[in-house]
């Protein structure tokens, strides 16, 4: 399940939920301490040197649970009640040179703005140039709103617990947190607050995609049909194909512009290739229409904005819109249970929504809201760190996985149809939600798995990591997804 992104007043509605519930402080923060500890052993190398630093709340108490948990590890540990006493014994474990820090100064618990002689002792730590795990919160970060309270721990990875405080997905708070990730399971009850924002987790797809049936033929899972390409823009037709071919429909078919055809034709075998004619018939026997990679040269055929168009208003099959195309989708209703995704990045919600890409980064959750309502409802999957999927009513949900690498062309070509390959399949049809999230989460889980074994990377390696990555329960002793090795 996902779980709600929450303000530090409902973190501690939860909190008090579980302990009127029989739940105890002592037995949660024995479990965090064991979860934090199974991620540092999964993550730090056998050989490197752990300091933890324990404050002197809650957030130092589960810190120092990870200690019992990391024997035969070089780990310090020193505790900071005052940072004038602590000094000489933080700058005592500092001259050994950690390798990683676990940040235990300060959670959800400050709550006023830090002292000279604490904001001294922070800018010190971040000085030395460990990386730095901290637990829930950057140590110094107002978890409510984002902003550190005078100085912040910059954090390489943040692992926050049970959700997500909103502080930590505003833009102020990425530079501090580093990568975010969520311990979901941490002893609490279940969680009794519901919130506009959810955080998706991989294990939300340990069961998903569902089992093939065993007796399936190619006609069972689809038929998608993607019209792409253009002079200079052929490749992107190739990898959405490509991808598309990740998602495992039955058949796949290219439409592309004739000027494209040959070059795009003799780079793929298994998929159909036509040259673009309005006489193709659409959406015919296809079972999901993917308009978009490379739709974008001067010389495109007219008929091919038209027919977006018409479909997208009139067509009872799924169709996913993304890059050029998106410029061709008609405002206003959409058939009542046709599935309906745009793709944009926050430059092409922008100019949708005829604002600037700051305007959109600055609120991306009004961003979604506002262009699904002016496309019908649509679903919008706002591209970006934390991808947003979400319509203009109901739940929105932030993706975790992604990092920097996938910022080269043809990712987004690569998404839309991988997106566009599961929603051709009737068995995964019936689920729009989860299949959204999915493609996303496993789009992003597949650069996440690339980037650990080599961050030098290509769109090309993504195609074919894609699909591989199998979900997996955070901070559990499981070995992290990696994925199989491409025959
Ligand atoms: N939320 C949960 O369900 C659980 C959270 N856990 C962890 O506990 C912390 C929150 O613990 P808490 O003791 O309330 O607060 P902190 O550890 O963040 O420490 C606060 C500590 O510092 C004092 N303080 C506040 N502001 C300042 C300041 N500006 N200068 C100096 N001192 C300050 C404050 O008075 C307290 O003494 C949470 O983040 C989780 O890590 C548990 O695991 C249980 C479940
Ligand atoms: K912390």
């Amino acid at each position: 399940m996902p779980v709600p992104v929450v303000s530090v007043a409902q973190m501690r509605q939860w909190e008090q939920a579980s302990w009127s519930a029989g739940r105890t402080e002592a037995a949660v923060i024995a479990r965090v301490g064991a979860c934090l500890a199974a991620w540092l052993r999964r993550h730090v190398p056998h050989n490197d040197r752990i300091l933890i630093l324990a404050g002197k709340g809650h957030n130092g108490d589960d810190a120092r649970a990870a200690l019992p948990h990391l024997q035969g590890r070089a780990v310090d540990l020193v505790e900071v009640r005052d940072p004038e006493t602590a000094l000489p014994d933080l700058e005592r474990a500092l001259a050994r040179g950690p390798d990683w820090i676990l940040d235990g100064l300060f959670g959800i618990g400050l709550n006023r703005p830090l002292a000279e002689p604490w904001c001294r002792l922070i800018e010190r730590i971040n000085q030395a140039r460990s990386r730095i795990v901290s637990v829930d919160v950057p140590s110094g970060l107002d978890a409510d709103t984002g902003r550190p309270w005078g100085a912040t721990l910059r954090a390489t990875c943040t692992l926050t617990l049970a959700a997500p405080k909103q502080g930590l997905l505003h833009p102020a708070a990425h530079t501090f947190t580093g990568r975010l990730e969520v311990i979901p399971d941490i002893g609490l009850v279940p969680c009794p607050i519901q919130s506009e924002l959810c955080w998706t987790l991989p294990e939300d797809f340990l069961d998903w995609p569902p089992p093939r049936p065993v007796a399936a033929h190619k006609g069972t899972f689809g038929h998608l049909a993607i019209v792409a390409g253009s002079t200079g823009y052929h490749g992107a037709a190739v990898l959405a194909a490509r991808a598309a071919q990740r998602a495992r429909p039955g058949l796949i078919t290219l439409i592309t512009p004739a000027s494209v055809y040959a070059v795009v034709a003799s780079q793929l075998q298994a998929v159909m290739v036509h040259p673009w004619s309005a006489a193709h018939p659409l959406p015919g026997r296809y079972t999901a229409l993917l308009f978009g990679p490379g739709l974008a040269a001067a010389d495109l055929p007219a008929e091919i904005p038209a027919t977006l168009a018409r479909l997208w208003q009139e067509a009872n099959v799924p169709i996913v819109v993304d890059a050029s195309a998106l410029d061709h989708v008609p405002r206003g209703p959409i058939p009542r249970d046709a599935l309906r995704v745009l793709t944009p990045h926050p430059g092409e919600a922008a100019r949708l929504l005829g604002t600037t890409t700051n305007e959109v980064q600055s609120n991306r959750v009004a961003a979604v809201r506002a262009l699904s309502g002016q496309f019908g409802g649509a679903w919008i999957v706002l591209k970006g760190y934390q991808t947003l999927i979400g319509r203009q009513h109901g739940p929105i949900f932030v993706n975790p996985s992604g990092n920097p690498d996938l910022a080269q062309g043809g990712s987004g070509d690569v998404l839309a149809g991988y997106l566009a390959g599961l929603c051709a399949q009737p068995p995964l049809q019936g689920d729009p939600e989860r299949l959204i999230r999915y493609a996303v989460w496993q789009h992003g889980a597949a650069a996440d798995a690339l980037s650990r074994r080599h961050p030098a990377w290509v769109v090309e390696d993504l195609v074919r990591t894609l699909g591989r990555v199998a979900p997996h329960r955070v901070a559990s002793t499981a070995r992290p997804a990696t994925p199989t090795t491409p025959p």
